[in-house]
């Protein structure tokens, strides 16, 4: 068996307690917090069935078949059970429920996972939150603002709305305690999510919700009037969030590999589910998800079509060529027409065949039909563009997600991304803005953003609060990983280190330090970096165990097929070092990924929170992150060794114990926030790649260079080529010259 297709995503084996690395397969909490705290009295779900027993369900989606030994089994029922794993309460409370039934002859209309839940226990819920370091606040509640909108006001009331929106501001931040979800069979008990939904997440093998999921599926979920199923105390400090019945736009702080993807899918659906009219796209898409990378889209979509398996809901990622809207010809910017005249639609003519998808081409080209379109801000864009540059409007849309939030809002996106949420010209669109790491200019952005089309959409409408539910420390990286900061000097210093991680030796392997086993990821700061690197490393593999098949370079300059491919092959273990830029960085899932390596440092602390963030996903330990740095990085570094700093002692590593030591710390000059800014947007100085023309002479190919060889090898080395070079056009010239001499007194014309 090839023990590196370990790093397909759907062929991950079982873990062995000896083995712990990420390679070795899902483990059984994929919790980062709480589980350690002990299992509480207090109960969160008892419940009285109406149709079936418990134990009919003996799935893992029912809270009390979980699987977990007792100790691992955090959010167990608290009643004490008995030999059959059952308290006499339940036990009673079954009896009278089966009587019932009979007694009605038939199962409630919702099925038979139908149940009542007891009033809940706020203290409860605010344990299990804290101990999951879970914290959710209503960062505006523009339900309560019910003034008129600013724009019609007269100047002199504005200074008293100002006062009025001061003094809600007091309560801004409002802490909520919403009702966590502890197991994934409450969410067709609680929140009655379709049959199907909850079969599809039975059949992920999901075992308990991640904290990401436990805080935020309820606050989405929570349908209209659910205040009293869910049993909400009315304490207005201490709310739970249902009163907004789910109608929430939704800002969230979440580890890397927490299962995000499936927090914010798995609402969309249900809605869409919930809404027969809206489970296909004929009249446009219902949901737009938007991710900065091509790759994570596509992974995106493929979660997405596992969760609506064998429902009328479908999910497609955008490309060059498919619309969106309906317009005629005239209407599209050159951009989407000539898109639309090169190619095809995507896999959703796949089941055709091949004569028919020819004729249906053209006309699929023209309008996407699914219900939820996943696609990068670009894509998208392109195709809403109209000739005159205006954008084409899309009034379907109910539900928009921004997936790594902070960079599709950072300028490198922003303007793209904006007039994407700003063409949703649904007053009813819900948005959820998603991430690992959010700047702090994402909420006025976001809150400002929301104003401004309440302004224009829907001022008559009451508007939904805007909620931001954050994971564990902001900006951190994740505590089940181990980092190593290496100081390499020099660039030759990093490759030295690198092929000592790909060859480690007896000498070279530090006994206290996890050794980084492949499959992992390289990160460089730019193509021409990742592509030098590729060359230098290309033959480090011996042929016997692959060579050079087993290292692979990704950057955007590859065509989108290249790319699909390279993925592929390093999700089957064929590739085992991917050479790559910050492509990669952001989202995309490899779940058996052992190891990442920071060639060239991170240029900045969100950086190095993703980049990490790619091993060690779902909880799985025994990952490593190498990050090496050098002169040229010092200045920079400071920040990044803070980041790691803060992980392990999330980790609980003692203060000095940790890989950043304290002297380090105080050592590591600071850096202004200008300069910090300026590396974050164009890189290391030393390693940008320098444009034609650009630098001073030939920097811009010293910028690129990657090799083990020192800068005074290299002059020796071209100093002899050149003298080689030299004696060789030399001995040619003296050839030239004889033969010249022999052609002249061979040739005798002329003479008279
Ligand atoms: N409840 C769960 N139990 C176990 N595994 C889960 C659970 N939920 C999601 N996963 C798995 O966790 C992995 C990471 O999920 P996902 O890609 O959604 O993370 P993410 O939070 O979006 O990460 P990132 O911030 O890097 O984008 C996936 O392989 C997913 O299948």
């Amino acid at each position: 068996m090839n023990v590196f297709k370990l790093l397909s995503r759907s062929k991950a084996p079982q873990s062995s307690p000896a083995q712990k690395l990420p390679s070795s397969g899902a483990v059984e909490n994929p919790q980062l917090f709480g589980q350690h705290e002990p299992a509480q009295s207090a109960n969160t779900s008892h419940k009285r069935k109406r149709g079936g027993t418990e134990d009919s369900k003996s799935t893992s989606l029912d809270p009390n078949h979980s699987g977990l030994p007792t100790d691992l089994d955090f959010f167990a029922g608290a009643s004490k059970p008995d030999e059959d794993g059952k308290s006499k309460k339940q036990r009673k409370q079954e009896k009278r429920q089966e009587k019932k039934l009979q007694e009605e002859g038939e199962v409630q209309e919702n099925g038979a996972d139908a149940v009542e839940e007891d009033p809940y226990d706020a203290d409860e819920c605010k344990r299990i939150l804290r101990s999951h370091k879970l914290k959710v606040a209503v960062l505006e509640d523009f339900l309560v603002q019910e003034e008129e909108p600013p724009k019609e006001k007269k100047k002199s009331k504005k200074r008293k709305k100002d006062k009025v929106v001061k003094d809600k501001k007091k309560d801004v931040k409002k802490q909520l305690y919403p009702r966590p979800l502890t197991s994934f069979a409450q969410l067709r008990t609680r929140y009655g999510i379709s049959r199907r939904l909850a079969e599809n997440i039975q059949e992920q093998g999901y075992k308990l919700p991640t904290e990401v999921q436990l805080g935020a599926l309820p606050l989405l979920l929570g349908k209209p009037g659910s205040k009293e199923q869910n049993g909400t105390i009315e304490d207005a400090k201490s709310s739970s969030g249902a009163e907004y019945g789910g109608d929430i736009d939704l800002l969230t702080v979440a580890p890397t590999g927490s299962g995000k993807t499936i927090a914010f899918l798995i609402p969309i659906i249900d809605a869409l589910l919930a809404h027969n009219k809206d489970t296909d796209g004929k009249d446009g898409p219902r949901a737009i998800i938007l991710a900065p990378t091509r790759e994570l889209a596509s992974q995106i979509v493929n979660e997405a079509r596992k969760l609506a398996k064998g429902t009328a809901i479908k999910a497609t990622l955008m490309r060059k060529g498919m619309q969106v809207v309906t317009r005629s010809g005239d209407e599209l910017s050159p951009d989407a027409l000539d898109a639309s005249e090169s190619e095809a639609d995507d896999s959703d003519s796949d089941e055709q065949e091949p004569t028919k998808r020819k004729k249906t081409q053209r006309k699929q080209a023209e309008l996407v039909k699914a219900a939820i379109l996943v696609a990068t801000p670009l894509a998208l864009l392109n195709t809403l563009k109209r000739k005159d540059s205006t954008v084409a409007h899309l009034p379907t849309v109910r539900r928009l997600v921004l997936d790594e939030a902070d960079v599709l809002l950072d300028p490198l996106f922003r303007e793209q991304t904006l007039a994407i949420w700003n063409a949703c010209s649904n007053p009813l669109l819900r948005v959820g803005l998603w991430s690992a790491t959010m700047g702090s200019n994402i909420e006025p952005l976001t809150l400002d953003t929301l104003n401004t089309r309440w302004i224009t959409l829907s001022p008559s409408l009451p508007r939904p609060p805007l909620l931001r539910l954050v994971v564990g420390l902001k900006d951190t990286a994740i505590p089940n990983i181990s980092h190593q900061l290496t100081y390499a000097a020099t660039e030759q210093g990093k490759l030295l280190g690198l092929r000592q991680l790909l060859h480690p030796t007896a000498s070279s392997s530090d006994r206290d330090k996890p050794t980084l086993r492949p499959p992992f990821l390289v990160f460089t700061q730019t193509i021409p970096r990742a592509i030098a690197l590729h060359s230098e490393l290309l033959y480090d593999i011996p042929p016997e165990a692959g060579g050079s098949s087993r290292i692979a370079v990704l950057h955007a300059d590859l065509s989108s097929s290249a790319r699909d491919a390279i993925m592929t092959r390093f999700r089957q273990g064929e590739i085992w070092v991917l050479i790559t830029t910050d492509l990669l960085a952001r989202g995309v899932d490899f779940r058996g990924l052992n190891g990442v390596v920071n060639f060239d440092a991170p240029t900045s602390a969100a950086g190095y929170v993703h980049r990490v963030g790619r091993t060690g996903r779902a909880g799985r330990e025994g990952g490593v992150a190498v990050t090496f740095y050098t002169n040229d990085d010092v200045p920079y570094i400071k920040v990044i060794a803070h980041v790691i700093r803060a992980s392990e002692r999330l980790r609980g590593v003692p203060e000095g114990e940790g890989s950043v030591k304290k002297w380090l710390l105080d050592a590591l000059p600071d850096v202004s926030k200008r300069q910090r800014e300026e590396v974050k947007r164009r890189g290391v100085a030393s390693r940008r790649t320098v444009k034609d023309g650009e630098g001073k002479k030939g920097k811009g190919k010293m910028a690129d260079r990657i090799s083990t060889k020192s800068g005074y090898e290299r002059r020796t080395e071209n100093n002899r080529r050149g003298a080689r070079e030299a004696s060789k056009r030399r001995e040619k010239e003296d050839m030239l010259v004889i033969e010249s001499a022999g052609e002249d007194s061979a040739f005798e014309g002329f003479e008279e």
